[in-house]
Formats: structure tokens, sequence, C-alpha cells
């Protein structure tokens, strides 16, 4: 059961306890989702990281770029990204994103799944410079994937699995990281890509005491 919160954006707030997350299924870009795919595919220097887990190093199953504000730094993983300038695509995408969200972004993760292949580990999105409660907007386009999210600790509660379309904002908020992982397993069966765009608010350090 879902509550109509904001009419105007189509976001719901979905029924997940301990959780504030809303959906909506199919939003105005100006652009078809396939063709916003099809640019993301081409315009964006997708790189294969190695992640570093527990002392292990591992090739991710799946490529990423990280875009942002100058200073927008994120680590995770071992990883420390320096964040590339804003595209015009990223930029109109990250417009739009946060008229919908009330919020702000200074930066976005960009993960391609280039096939049923492709996946992320359960997790939760709780670096320290995401800050305590973070708001986080995420963007799919192209193959319709199921993103999974597992409490933590209530351990009697069933996983939830929400189908993420092409053209759909999936917005988590509050307390939601403290409570559940999310993640997106591989499939068994072949099917196309999918891009995915978190937006993100990074605490940038002013080096200041
Ligand atoms: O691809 C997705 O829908 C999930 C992405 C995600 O969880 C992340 O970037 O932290
Ligand atoms: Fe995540």
């Amino acid at each position: 059961m879902t509550q109509d919160l904001f009419a105007s954006g189509g976001l719901d707030l979905l029924d997940i306890p301990d959780a504030e997350i809303y959906y909506a299924p199919r939003v105005d870009f100006g652009a078809a989702p396939d063709f916003v795919l099809k640019q993301l595919i081409e315009q964006i220097p997708w790189r294969s990281e190695v992640i570093n887990l527990w002392g292990k190093e591992y090739q991710q199953p799946r490529l990423a770029a990280w875009f942002g504000d100058a200073g927008a730094r994120y680590t995770y993983s071992g990883l420390s990204l320096e964040p590339l300038p804003w595209t015009d695509l990223l930029s109109t995408l990250r417009s739009r994103v946060e008229a919908l969200s009330e919020a702000s972004f200074n930066s976005v993760l960009l993960n391609y799944y280039r096939d049923h292949r492709d996946s992320m580990g359960m997790h939760s999105d709780d670096e320290p410079e995401l800050g305590r409660n973070p708001t986080i907007a995420s963007l799919s386009f192209g193959e319709q994937r199921t993103f999974v999210l597992k409490h933590k600790f209530k351990k009697d509660l069933k996983s939830v699995q929400l189908t993420l379309e092409s053209g759909s904002l999936l917005l988590m908020k509050g307390a939601t990281q403290h409570h559940w992982k999310h993640g997106i397993n591989k499939l068994a069966r072949p099917c196309g890509p999918r891009v995915n765009l978190t937006f993100r608010q990074i605490l940038v350090s002013t080096g200041a005491t």
C-alpha cells in the first residue's frame, strides 16, 4: 500500500517499517528513458574498479563513475574517488531530481550493469561523508532490475523487492540506512544494460578547525 505525498512529482511513500523510501515509476526528463540510457553509456568514461574488501582485492561486477562539485571526494571499499565535473546531461538530471526530492546534491555515483552478470552486493549507504541521515536519490535507466532491501536487525521481517523501472526515481531518506541494507542481485537469465545514478550530498571538509 502506498500513500500519495507529492501529487505533482508522483512520488509515493512505500510502506516499509523503519524506512523512509519514496518511489516514482516514471519521471519526465524531457527525453525518453532509452535515449538517456544510450547517452549515458556513450558519454560517461566508465571505469572498472578494483576494490578492497577485508584485505582482499576484487574487480567490481559492474562499471562505475563519480561526478560532482570540486572537493566532493568519496571513499568506499578502500576506493577514494575524485569527482569529474558535471556534464550538461548530468546537470539536467540533477536539477530535475532536486526539484522532485526537495533536496540538493553535490555529487552522483553512476553504476553501469552491462548485463545479467553485473550486480551490487548488499550494503548501506552509511559512509561518514554522507552525514547521519542522508537523502539519496536513485535514477534508473534501461533494463528493469530488482532492488532488494533486507532489514539489518529484525530478521523476522521479509526482504522487500522493488522492480526499478526505466525512468524511475527512488528516494531514500531519514533513518533508512541505519536499519536497511540494499543491493542488486545477478540474474540467471540474460538481460540488457542498465544505468543507475545515485545523487548524494557529500559533506565537504573545508580544512578549517
Ligand atoms: O543500482 C542500484 O539501483 C543501486 C545502487 C546503489 O545502491 C548505490 O549506488 O549505492
Ligand atoms: Fe546504495
